[in-house]
């Protein structure tokens, strides 16, 4: 999945929302992209009166707006493959593409061909049947594919009479299932797509709904920085030549962070150094700087020998170059299997290399997320990990970090066909030296079920306090669970970190491998920690879903003036008296989550009553 990033960018990066849809045509989903469309008035006249015209032919009082999709369905009954569908539609804030992908369970590939770009998921249940196997494999591609928002519409909505408590049994129920997975933010909106209740406007059929109407949602939800700005990295497309003009420019498409001229430059493979001279976007007008997805042509200082293929980055931040990585991959083709052995041509960024396929470590059942380690190949639309090995270096980065130089096609050089698309999860552990010895107690044996509960919040926002009555609770009733506090941690295991950004990275992530390790042999880890950085909490919570493991988030929201007067070690007042400096929440960022599973306030009552809030949704994510 992207990364956070911090930057100083001086144009705000370009207003455009990618949303990837999923859900079968029972759910609603025409109706509902053309509720979009109609009530942002986004449609054209000419569209307008055909839907009415044709509504009126249908005998229906109301103009249809399934009809407007109702082309793109046809074609798909014929089983034509036009797989994902485009639609465009804006609003003073925003333009929106819709890649609308079929829900049937053949097209787990569609998705993963239509969604890898998007920056939110809006999947759809219907309010009468809840959530359904499929709306569970949605939101784990989605996750898969490091789609950052994920946006649960529970539509007919009229048809259970508006009920908040059927809303709010649906929202647990994904709540519950979401949490196994990689999720950064997940938001609920009960709408009726027919009626129009909370798709543009509110409607007054759901007083009870605290949050904002879809599209108000998908016009402010906060996309800029999902964008890796951090990681420089422009894969060569093109090399421009004009001897006339003594001229050499290297094209290609801004995969990762901000180029600006002047700045220097690393050449991968060959290890070259040089400076930015000057960049141009399309159309040869001179810009100070280029960020992603910017197409742009770069000329260097130095005269170098370049070739499509090779990467541009900055020395101190360079990306994996090996020719051994593990990904996850789904499987396209209906007349071969991928099988251990077999040999394809990788394309990733702007190369292509011969890979082989070492092994398959497993193949996931995407609706129970079980691992079949047994499964000898993957067959049609089904997804698993393998470990690859390619004859050049590939220059990556992980999935996660960066979707672009993350993820790759497979082709079968014998057709010519894509037969797989891959996301890196990273350089494979180096077989020879270093063997993961899976344990041979499988997770259903063990007597009891772990997970781990992260309390994040500022210095004296009562996270230990909580967390200790948490623990005291879960063992009185005889479930085992251990308390990681961050203050202790510190006076062992993180005893040579400091409270810099880079050692406050690696106490969340120490932290976060024990507490994994924890939930893993069957204990409840209860993290207290102020981790205050979004990304490291991002990473941990991934790490659980790669896992398998829940991954309970709670956001001890108490504001800084309650924390500071409470000020329990005198530390606020010596941040303010200047004797401690990068102190969180004086002199130091804290990034509040964005979709945490649980949020506590002062209101909410004292340590105890708090432990036993989270404890109620704890046991949820058992179920
Ligand atoms: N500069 C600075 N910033 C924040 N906190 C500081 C700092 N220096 C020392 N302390 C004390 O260390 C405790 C926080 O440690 P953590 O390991 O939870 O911090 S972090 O997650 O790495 O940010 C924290 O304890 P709690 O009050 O229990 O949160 C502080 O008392
Ligand atoms: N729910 C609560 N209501 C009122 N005071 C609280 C609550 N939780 C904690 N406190 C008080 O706040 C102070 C800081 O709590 P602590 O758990 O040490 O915070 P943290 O671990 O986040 O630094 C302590 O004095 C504690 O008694």
């Amino acid at each position: 999945m992207a990364q956070q990033g911090k930057s100083s960018l001086t144009h705000p990066p370009q207003q455009l929302l990618r949303l990837a849809t999923a859900g079968s045509v029972d759910d609603g989903k025409s109706t509902l992209i053309g509720r979009l469309l109609f009530d942002s008035k986004s449609l054209f006249e000419d569209q307008l009166a055909a839907v009415e015209r044709a509504s009126r032919e249908r005998g229906e009082d109301y103009p249809n707006l399934a009809l407007l999709t109702d082309g793109l369905r046809a074609e798909r009954e014929q089983g034509i493959t036009i797989d994902v569908a485009h639609r465009y539609f804006a609003t003073p804030r925003r333009k929106f593409i819709i890649a609308d992908t079929p829900g049937h369970i053949q097209y787990t590939r569609n998705m993963v061909t239509g969604a890898s770009t998007a920056d939110l998921a809006l999947i759809l249940v219907d309010a009468r049947k809840g959530v359904l196997e499929q709306s569970r494999r949605h939101a784990f591609l989605s996750s898969l594919l490091g789609i950052p928002h994920l946006v649960l519409c529970v539509n007919k909505m009229d048809l259970v009479d508006w009920s908040q408590e059927r809303f709010e049994e649906i929202r647990e129920d994904f709540r519950r299932f979401a949490m196994k997975l990689d999720v950064p933010d997940l938001t609920f909106v009960p709408l009726s797509a027919l009626h129009g209740d909370n798709v543009v406007h509110r409607g007054t059929s759901m007083p009870w709904y605290e949050g904002t109407p879809l599209l108000h949602h998908l016009e402010q939800v906060h996309i800029a920085s999902d964008r890796n700005l951090v990681d420089a990295r422009l894969p060569v497309q093109y090399v421009i030549r004009s001897h006339s003009r003594d001229f050499r420019g290297y094209a290609g498409t801004v995969a990762g962070g901000v180029f600006k001229p002047g700045d220097e430059v690393l050449v991968l493979p060959s290890g070259f150094r040089s400076t930015v001279r000057a960049i141009w976007a399309p159309g040869g007008k001179p810009v100070t700087e280029a960020f992603p997805p910017q197409a742009v042509t770069v000329q260097l200082a130095d005269e170098l020998d370049i070739a499509r293929g090779d990467l541009l980055c900055r020395p101190g931040n360079r990306p994996h170059a090996d020719t051994e990585f593990d990904a996850m991959v789904c499987w396209f083709s209906e007349r071969s299997t991928l099988t251990p052995g077999a040999t394809y041509t990788l394309r990733h960024t702007t190369r292509a290399t011969t890979a082989e396929v070492r092994s398959l470590e497993y193949r996931l059942d995407v609706n129970t997320l079980h691992r079949d380690e047994s499964a000898p190949a993957l067959a049609l639309n089904e997804i698993g990990r393998v470990r690859l090995r390619t004859r050049g270096p590939v220059l990556f980065d992980p999935y996660r970090r960066n979707r672009s130089t993350g993820s790759f096609i497979l082709v079968d050089d014998t057709t010519n066909n894509t037969v797989a698309a891959g996301m890196i999860t990273g350089p494979s552990l180096p077989g020879s030296r270093v063997v993961w010895h899976a344990g041979a107690v499988g997770r259903d044996e063990r007597p009891s079920r772990g997970a781990t509960v992260w309390l994040t919040g500022l210095s004296g926002s009562g996270k230990s306090s909580v967390a200790a009555e948490l623990e005291r609770l879960l063992v009185a009733a005889g479930r085992p669970a251990y308390l990681l506090d961050g203050d202790n941690l510190r006076h062992g295991l993180n005893a040579d970190l400091g409270f810099g950004a880079r050692d406050r990275a690696e106490n969340v992530r120490r932290v976060g491998e024990v507490a994994r390790l924890f939930a893993d042999a069957g204990i409840v880890a209860v993290v207290s920690l102020i981790s205050p950085y979004r990304a490291d909490r991002a990473r941990v919570r991934a790490a659980h879903a790669e896992a398998g493991l829940s991954f309970v988030e709670v956001f001890v929201d108490t504001p800084l003036a309650v924390c500071e007067a409470r000020d329990p070690k005198g530390m606020y007042a010596k941040a303010r008296a200047g004797q401690i400096s990068g102190f969180t929440g004086i002199d130091d960022p804290y990034e509040a989550p964005e979709s945490p599973e649980v949020v506590l306030r002062p209101g909410d009552g004292d340590p105890a009553t708090m432990a036993r809030s989270i404890l109620a949704i704890l046991t949820q994510s058992d179920r």
